[in-house]
C-alpha cells in the first residue's frame, strides 16, 4: 500500500495480464458479523478481505469477546456469547458503513441490563446518516442516544426496554437513503425471531436493491430464510435462528473488478497481448456490481465471463457514451463516470442520489475532478453528465493535446475516487495523473496500485527516472532512498551492482582485470541477484554486509572500469525502470544508463565530510575503519573514477549540482523533490 502524500502515475498505454482481486467488502463484513452471531459455533471464512473496513468489523467483534483466529487466508470465528460480552464498550468503526449500520442493529437488540456501548467513526462517518435505522430500532424499544448530532453517529446504545418491545413484530424502515439500514435490520431480527415472526415494511423507494439480495443470500447460508415480497415487505419467519454453515468462501469484490474491466476496455494493444483476466469473481457472483460488466459492454468494452472469472479487452474505440439509471450499481457506477472521459458523446448517470452520503459527496467530487482533467460536467441532486475533454481544443494554460489537462486529483478520503482516477492516466494527451492521498484505497483494496502496476505498461520511455550521481560516500544512497520513499518509487543502487559483480567474480576466482573481460561479463550475465528491502541476495546468499567492506569497494572500482562488464550491466539497470518510477544512484546514471532522465542530480560533499560519513557507516555496521586510510582511499577512488576511459565520473551536462557537505539528508531530499516538482505539470494552473 502506498502511504505517501501523492502518487504520480505516468502516462499509460497498454495493459495485459491476470489479476486476482481481494475479497468482497460487502460479503466479508456480513459474513464476519453473521459468524459472530452464531452463538458458540465456529465458522471458517476463506479469502476474507483484509482492509480498513474489515479491520473495523474484526476489531469491534474482538472487543465484544469474539474469538478470531487466523491461519493463512482462513479466519476462524467463534460466535459471541451474549453473557460474556463486556458491560461497556466503545467501538470505533472508521468509515465502514457495513460495520456501523449492521453492528448498531445487532448490538441494540443484544444488549442486556447494565450494558452500555458507544459506536463512532471517522469525521465523515459522523456525517453519514443513520436516523432511519435508529427510528426502526426504536420501534422495538431499543434505547439509542445521539451523542453529537441528531440522526448521525456517534451513538450510545443501552438494553431495550422489554415492555416496549413486547408485541411489536411489524416495523417500518425508510429505504431511500441507504439500503444498509434494511440490511442491518434483516441481519439483527433473527436474534429475536425464535418464537415470533417479524415483518419489515419498506417506506419510500428501496435503493441499491442488489445489496439486499446479498444480505438475503448470506442469511440463507446461515440458516435464515427471509420472505421477500416485491422488495417492499420482508418477513423473518418464527423459529428463525442462525446456524453456522461451518465453512464459507468470500468471492472477490465485484466493485473492485470494475476498475480492471474498465482498464481492459480503455488500454490499447501495446504489442504484448491486450487482455485482462480477472479471477475470483464472474457470472455466478452474488454481488450486484457484477452488472457493471453490462454497462461497460454497452459502452463498447468486450467482456467474456465464466462462473468465477472475467476476461476483458478493448472493443469499440472510442467508447460510446451511455445514459444509465445506476441505482442498482451505486459503487461501480463511479467507474463509468471515468470511462466517460474516453467516450464519444455525453454520458449521463442517473438515480445516484446516494452518492451524496457516502465516503464524500461523490457527485460533487466526481464533477470537480473530471473538470480538472478538462471534461465538461453537469450535475444535479441525483445525476451527473460528463462530456470528455474536447478533441483538438486547447483548454487554456496547462492544456495538453485534445483539451486534456494534467491534474492533481483530490481523493476526499474516498477509495473509489483514487481507484477511478488512476484510469485517467490513459489520456490521449500522454499526461501523467497525480492521485492525492493514495492510502485511502485501504478501505477496500489496500494493494490496488501495486495490482494496477502489475498489469499496465507506460508509454515507451515514460517511466520517470531520477538520477543521483556523485562520488563515493557523498550520501547518494541515503538521498536516493529518501527521495524514492516520498514518491513511492523503487531505488536502483547501481554501486551495489558493481560490488555484487566484484564479489561474484572473486568467488569464482576470476581476476578483476581487463584481460579477463569476457569471463567477467559472463559472470555478470549469470548473476542471480535479489534486492529484498535492505538485504541483497546473490544466489540466495545474503551478501549485504560482505560487499560493504573496504575490499568490496576496491573490487567494485576495479570491475567497474572494465567496459564489457559495464555493457552487461546496462540492460539490467535499464530494466529496473518500472512503474511508478525509479530513483537511480551511481556514477553514470545520468550520463550513460538513463541519458533521457528528466531530472539528474550530481551530489557532492567535501572529501573530509565524505570520509567522516563512510567512517560512521562502517563503524555502525560493526566493521573496522580508520579515518586516514579512508581519506586516502577516497582520493584514490575519486581519481580512478573520474579519469577512467569508460563512463568516467562526471556530471551530466544537464545535471543539477547539490553540495550536501553542510546540509542534512532531509534538506537534500527536499531540494531534489522541489526540483522534481518544477518538472511536473501539476501546477496551480492545472486546477479548474
Ligand atoms: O450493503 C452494502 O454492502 C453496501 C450497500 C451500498 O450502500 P447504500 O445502500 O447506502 O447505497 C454500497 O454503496 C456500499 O458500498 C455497500
Ligand atoms: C459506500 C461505500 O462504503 P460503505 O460500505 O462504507 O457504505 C463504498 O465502498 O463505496
Amino acid at each position: 500500500m502506498y502511504t505517501i502524500p501523492f502518487l504520480d502515475i505516468p502516462p499509460l498505454q497498454g495493459a495485459h495480464g491476470v489479476v486476482r482481486l481481494p475479497g468482497s467488502k460487502s460479503i466479508s463484513n456480513r459474513v464476519l458479523l453473521l459468524a459472530a452471531l452464531c452463538q458458540g459455533a465456529t465458522t471458517e471464512v476463506c479469502d476474507v478481505l483484509a482492509s480498513d473496513d474489515t479491520d473495523a468489523m474484526l476489531g469491534a467483534l474482538q472487543m465484544l469477546g469474539c474469538r478470531i483466529e487466523r491461519e493463512g487466508s482462513v479466519l476462524r470465528i467463534t460466535g459471541l456469547q451474549p453473557d460474556a460480552m463486556p458491560a461497556q464498550a466503545s467501538l470505533h468503526l472508521g468509515n465502514a458503513g457495513t460495520a456501523m449500520r449492521p453492528l448498531t442493529a445487532a448490538l441494540a437488540l443484544l444488549l442486556g441490563d447494565g450494558q452500555v456501548y458507544e459506536l463512532t467513526g471517522v469525521a465523515r462517518m459522523q456525517e453519514r446518516p443513520i436516523g432511519d435505522l435508529v427510528e426502526a430500532l426504536r420501534q422495538l424499544g431499543c434505547e439509542i442516544e445521539y451523542l453529537r448530532n441528531e440522526g448521525f453517529p456517534p451513538l450510545r446504545l443501552r438494553a431495550a426496554d422489554p415492555a416496549r418491545r413486547a408485541g411489536h413484530t411489524r416495523l417500518a424502515i425508510r429505504g431511500d437513503v441507504s439500503s444498509q439500514f434494511l440490511t442491518a435490520m434483516l441481519m439483527a431480527l433473527p436474534l429475536l425471531a425464535a418464537e415470533r415472526a417479524y415483518t419489515i415494511e419498506v417506506e419510500g423507494e428501496l435503493i441499491s436493491k442488489p445489496y439486499i439480495a446479498i444480505t438475503l443470500e448470506l442469511l440463507a447460508r446461515f440458516g435464515v430464510q427471509v420472505d421477500n415480497e416485491q422488495w417492499q415487505r420482508f418477513t423473518i419467519p418464527a423459529g428463525s435462528a442462525y446456524r453456522s454453515p461451518g465453512q464459507i468462501h468470500v468471492e472477490a469484490d465485484a466493485s473492485s473488478a470494475s476498475y480492471f474491466l474498465a482498464l481492459g476496455g480503455i488500454a490499447s494493444d501495446a504489442g504484448q497481448g491486450h487482455s485482462i483476466t480477472i479471477e475470483g469473481v464472474g457470472a455466478d457472483s452474488i454481488q450486484g456490481d457484477i452488472r457493471f460488466a453490462q454497462a461497460a459492454a454497452q459502452m463498447g468494452v468486450q467482456i467474456e465471463s465464466g462462473p468465477n472469472w472475467l476476461r476483458v479487452q478493448r472493443g469499440r474505440w472510442p467508447l460510446q457514451a451511455i445514459e444509465l439509471d445506476c441505482n442498482h450499481i451505486p459503487d461501480a457506477a463511479m467507474t463509468l463516470a471515468v470511462m466517460a472521459l474516453y467516450a464519444e458523446g455525453t454520458t449521463r448517470l442517473t438515480n445516484i442520489g446516494s452518492w451524496r452520503v457516502k465516503e464524500t459527496d461523490r457527485i460533487d467530487a466526481m464533477a470537480a475532478e473530471c473538470a480538472k482533467l478538462g471534461a465538461r460536467v453537469e450535475s444535479g441532486p441525483d445525476w451527473i453528465a460528463i462530456t470528455p475533454p474536447a478533441a483538438g481544443v486547447n483548454a487554456g494554460e496547462g492544456a495538453g493535446r485534445g483539451g486534456w489537462r494534467a491534474a492533481s486529483i483530490a481523493t476526499y478520503d474516498d477509495h473509489r475516487m483514487a481507484m477511478c482516477f488512476s484510469l485517467a492516466a490513459f489520456n490521449p494527451a500522454g499526461l501523467p495523473v497525480r492521485i492525492e492521498d493514495p492510502r485511502c484505497v485501504g478501505k477496500t483494496f489496500p494493494d490496488y496500485f501495486e495490482t494496477l502496476f502489475g498489469v499496465v505498461q507506460a508509454l515507451p520511455g515514460q517511466v520517470p527516472v531520477i538520477c543521483i550521481d556523485g562520488p563515493s560516500a557523498s550520501g547518494k544512497g541515503s538521498l536516493a532512498a529518501a527521495v524514492a520513499a516520498q514518491l513511492g518509487y523503487a531505488v536502483l543502487d547501481s554501486g551495489a551492482l558493481y560490488r555484487i559483480a566484484g564479489y561474484a567474480a572473486c568467488a569464482r576466482g576470476i581476476p578483476l582485470h581487463a584481460d579477463h573481460a569476457p569471463e567477467l561479463a559472463q559472470v555478470v550475465q549469470e548473476m542471480d541477484v535479489a534486492f529484498v528491502g535492505e538485504t541483497i541476495l546473490l544466489g540466495g546468499e545474503d551478501i549485504s554486509l560482505k560487499i560493504r567492506s573496504d575490499t568490496g569497494s576496491r573490487n567494485a572500482s576495479l570491475i567497474s572500469a572494465i567496459p564489457a562488464v559495464r555493457d552487461a550491466l546496462l540492460q539490467f539497470q535499464r530494466d529496473r525502470a518500472r512503474l511508478p518510477g525509479l530513483v537511480a544512484d551511481g556514477r553514470d546514471m545520468g550520463t550513460v544508463v538513463f541519458p533521457q532522465a528528466p531530472l539528474k542530480v550530481f551530489l557532492t560533499a567535501s572529501a573530509e565530510k565524505r570520509a567522516e560519513r563512510r567512517y560512521k557507516q562502517l563503524i555502525s555496521q560493526g566493521l573496522s575503519a580508520n579515518m586516514t586510510t579512508l581519506r586516502e582511499e577516497l582520493h584514490a577512488r575519486d581519481l580512478r573514477d573520474s579519469t577512467r576511459a569508460v563512463a568516467p565520473l562526471q556530471p551530466a551536462v544537464d545535471a543539477l549540482s547539490l553540495d550536501n557537505s553542510d546540509i542534512g539528508i532531509e534538506a537534500a531530499a527536499r531540494q531534489v523533490l522541489s526540483w522534481w516538482e518544477e518538472r511536473r505539470p501539476f501546477s496551480e494552473s492545472s486546477r479548474p
